[in-house]
């Protein structure tokens, strides 16, 4: 009986510890997210060891939360889906153009007309001059009113102002056995947490393995929509507890996360900043300095809200100045018919437009295609 009673409290001690630790970080550290396909282990993040962010005191505590639960949409049926919206917000000022050149008369009111719509779309001065001046000029040697002709006239000069010859790819690959790093910036309320969150949707659907990082540390409430999304489609969120913690050690130790894990790509929301405000536009170079010491940047990704009309210009530019941009993603392209936007962008900055936001939902995010992004214009 005696036995009995002492195998009882053994077993009760045992369960007792196990419950009352709770999850724990493995002792080798963060689970892995590889597949077995993936490029073996091996050296990545340990050259990096000694290096650290500028203070190892403001190294927050990380907290990680990993959790499967969302499938995200499949590639081929959110580019369809979003297609039609495209076309839906922005057809308008296509429609507008083709209602101009298929006029009896083209005379020099209309080309007014039409200088004047690609002016209100947001295409910028330039760009809008230089369209003119190019289909004036077809249409005149031409000499033709056929519409079908016209149209393909048009759709012709617009590709040539979105600039097909861009490259608009995601720098989403491993390389040099540390995940991609991808940095968001932007002022407030543009979506950058939403593109991170979509972001990493859009990569879980390809086989991706993610890491998020929460370097917004102003509100813990930016952090908590960001893990959020993270649990979503269950990645690992790297955030502090402390609010107004650097942003720069946060991101740091989400690629250090990275690095363990043998992620593929690392992605860093940043808290949203006035591009007049000089302070936070160096935290910026700040946070890309820190991050760099465990891996290269890949990508500096200047989210812009597309309604915000030539404000958006002037944010684009002074954010390039702070930081390399690589990549434009313009957001609430579904609110606006002010889709020009795309194209005054890239002039200025000389940046490519990689990603476009159609949508509050969770897929409602997909590459920039300016095939695509004409057509819809034109449809
Ligand atoms: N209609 C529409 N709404 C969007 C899109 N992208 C983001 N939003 C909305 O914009 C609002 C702001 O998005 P956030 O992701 O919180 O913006 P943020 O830039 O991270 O904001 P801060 O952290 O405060 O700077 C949210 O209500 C989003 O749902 C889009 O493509 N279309």
């Amino acid at each position: 009986m005696f036995v009995y009673v002492i195998v009882a409290v053994v077993i009760l001690a045992i369960l007792g510890f196990v419950l009352l630790r709770g999850p724990k970080a493995p002792p080798g550290g963060y689970e892995s997210t590889r597949d077995a396909d993936d490029p073996a282990p091996g050296g990545s993040g340990d050259s990096n060891d000694d290096v650290a962010p500028t203070s190892t005191e403001d190294v927050p505590a990380a907290t990680t939360t990993k959790r499967k639960v969302d499938r995200p949409e499949s590639v081929s049926s959110r580019m369809a889906r979003l297609r039609g919206r495209l076309s839906k917000s922005n057809n308008l000022f296509g429609r507008g153009l083709l209602a101009l050149l298929s006029r009896d008369r083209i005379d020099q009111d209309v080309w007014d007309e039409i200088e004047e719509t690609l002016l209100l779309a947001d295409l910028g001065s330039e760009a809008s001059m230089d369209l003119v001046e190019a289909l004036q000029k077809r249409v005149k040697v031409e000499g033709t009113q056929d519409p079908v002709r016209v149209k393909a006239m048009l759709r012709e000069e617009l590709l040539t102002v979105v600039d097909p010859t861009m490259d608009r790819s995601l720098a989403i690959e491993r390389k040099d056995l540390a995940p991609a790093v991808i940095l968001v910036v932007g002022v407030n309320g543009v979506g950058k947490t939403t593109t991170v969150g979509k972001l990493a949707r859009v990569l879980v659907a390809e086989d991706k393995d993610v890491v998020l990082g929460a370097a917004d540390t102003f509100r813990a409430a930016a952090a908590d929509q960001l893990q959020t999304w993270g649990n979503r489609v269950g990645v690992v969120t790297v955030r502090s507890e402390t609010e107004g913690a650097d942003p720069a050690s946060v991101a740091f130790d989400a690629v250090k996360v990275g690095i363990e894990a043998e992620s593929d790509v690392v992605l860093l929301d940043t808290a949203g900043r006035l591009q007049n405000k000089a302070g936070l536009m160096d935290q910026l170079g700040k946070i890309k300095r820190v991050v760099s010491k465990a891996a290269e940047v890949d990508e500096v990704l200047l989210v812009i809200d597309a309604t915000t009309g030539q404000n958006g210009m002037v944010q684009a530019k002074v954010f390039s100045q702070a930081v390399d941009v690589t990549g434009i993603v313009l957001t609430k392209l579904d609110g606006t018919a002010k889709g020009g936007i795309v194209v005054a962008i890239q002039r200025a900055l000389g940046v490519p437009v990689k990603l476009i936001g159609l949508g509050e939902g969770p897929d409602d995010l997909a590459p920039f295609d300016p095939e695509q992004f004409v057509d819809a214009l034109l449809d």
